[in-house]
């Protein structure tokens, strides 16, 4: 057979990944550990600082082998990230890259069962803000390396370890400037692999199977301000309308207005079809016959926010401020606006439609901030990066029943590298169902013991399988 699975040099170096009770300890205590340091972004313009620094700290006192050991260089970045570089013995063999990030979104303490940063352990738990995203891939990468040097592993095939600090924010002071980097040293990656997917379980209505799936691209982004100038005067003699009533129903017919359903194209087709030998009678039939039934899938997938995420650019009406006092006809009404760009859409048609929709010129539109969807990366036979995480996920996740490609519905800080790799791909080795994804940004964010320290074990399966990966033999047409 072709493919990473035909190896055959496979076997002789390779390691176990078998960690000892002490190493299965200090694994899940290093993560704890990691969530108990605040390293929150709260806008583009405030994080806490203190927090970052203290982080190269833990990291460096968690993971002394890393830091002492001759295959690894560590550069710091912007003052908080982190740049790893992880010396091959083989220099033809094309570089790839690990990301994650180290920053978190706030974590008010109401509602919490434990404090967000505590990092307390509670029924085979470890709680806290970024324990799903994205501390648990910032510590499993890292102790991975560090389970591998300490038995002496010296990987072929160089590779990278990016740990952005504001990913949360952006990725502009952090993600971008290793990017930059990389590209003044002429460094151009075979793949990378970031955050962004998971394991799913029950997100698929009449699916209890587990689909692993890799997004291949990523969602475009645009944050409109809509502001509403008007004369304040006297709220005894309002005139009819006011900036704070023209603005309502503005953001109202845009929340009302969904964008159009782009369901059919782009690479939800390959998952369907894929997805599609999973069910049973009818709903197999129905997949594999989209051509007919595409109008009842694409309204089924909008029921529901995020199969309805996958199918269109979504519209969130995410702040609102106006008025001054009680007593004053408001001045100035604005509302901001934060659109997710359908990977078939542009950044240009989605504000075509927003002007068409708000139609009404006492409504400034300003662009905070945009870019366009992500490139699709390859999934095919030939896609090295792909094939790697497949191979890897069969491997360690044996009840996986079916690895799909997919579309990450949030952003993630790949889109700095798009110029120095065609494969980005976005995959965290843990199973997560849809209340474990209301603790991402939510509250009682928290990860299993058991799936952290197997997050562990894929990686440490993954470093070893990209060195002994073949390139597959190109299929031979007959002429
Ligand atoms: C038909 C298939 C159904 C698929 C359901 C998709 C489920 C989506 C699950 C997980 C997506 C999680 C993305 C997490 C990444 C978070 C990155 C982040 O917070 N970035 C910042 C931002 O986007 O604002
Ligand atoms: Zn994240
Ligand atoms: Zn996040």
């Amino acid at each position: 057979s072709t493919g990473p699975r035909s190896r055959e040099n496979r076997g002789a170096s390779r390691i176990p990944s078998q960690f000892s009770e002490e190493e299965r300890v200090a694994i899940k205590e290093a993560l704890k550990g990691a969530i108990q340091i605040p390293t929150v972004s709260f806008s583009h313009e405030e994080s806490n600082t203190t927090a970052l620094a203290e982080f190269g700290e833990y990291i460096r006192k968690a993971f002394p082998t890393v830091f002492h050991s001759s295959l690894v260089q560590h550069e710091v970045v912007a003052k908080y990230s982190h740049l790893f570089t992880i010396q091959g013995s083989d220099p033809s063999l094309q570089p790839y890259m690990l990301m994650a990030h180290i920053d978190v979104v706030p974590a008010p303490e109401e509602g919490w069962e434990v404090p967000p940063f505590s990092g307390l352990e509670r029924n085979g738990f470890i709680y806290g803000r970024g324990a799903l995203d994205n501390k648990n891939s910032v510590m499993a990468i890292l102790h991975a390396l560090e389970l591998l040097l300490i038995r002496n592993y010296s990987p072929k095939r160089s590779f990278f370890i990016a740990l952005g600090h504001d990913e949360e924010v952006s990725g502009e002071k952090g993600a971008q400037k290793i990017s930059a980097l990389l590209q003044a040293r002429g460094v151009q990656l075979a793949f990378l692999v970031d955050e962004g997917s998971f394991i799913l379980e029950g997100f698929i209505p009449n699916l209890e199977k587990l689909v692993a799936m890799i997004s291949v691209t990523e969602k475009g982004a645009l944050d409109l301000m809509l502001q509403v100038n008007m004369t304040p005067g006297h709220s005894s003699a309002p005139p009819k309308e006011t900036s704070i009533g023209i603005l309502s129903a503005a953001v109202s017919r845009l929340e009302q207005t969904p964008m159009p359903n782009m369901f059919g194209g782009g690479p939800l087709k390959k998952t369907m079809k894929l997805l599609a030998n999973e069910f049973s009678f009818p709903i197999n039939i129905v997949l594999r016959n989209l051509w007919l039934f595409h109008p009842i899938v694409s309204r089924i997938m909008e029921r529901n926010p995020i199969t309805n995420a996958l199918v269109r650019t979504t519209t969130a009406l995410t702040m609102f401020n106006a008025g001054i006092k009680v007593n004053v006809i408001p001045p100035l009404a604005q509302a901001t606006i934060n659109f997710r760009i359908h990977p078939s859409q542009t950044v240009h048609e989605v504000l075509e439609l927003v002007k068409n929709t708000v139609a009404d010129d006492r409504v400034q539109l300003h662009v905070l901030r945009s870019f366009e969807p992500l490139p699709i990366s390859p999934s095919d036979d030939q896609a090295m990066g792909y094939q790697l995480l497949q191979e890897t996920i069969r491997s360690v996740f044996p009840e996986v029943d079916i690895v799909v490609p997919g579309i990450c519905i949030a952003n993630t800080d790949t889109r700095h590298y798009v110029n120095i790799t065609n494969g980005m791909y976005r995959f965290n080795p843990l199973p997560l169902n849809p209340q474990d994804f209301s603790g991402v940004h939510g509250i009682n964010e928290k990860v299993s013991v058991q799936n952290y320290q197997n997050q562990v074990k894929f990686i440490f399966e993954f470093i070893q399988n990209a060195d002994t990966y073949k390139e597959p033999v190109p299929h031979l047409h007959e002429l």
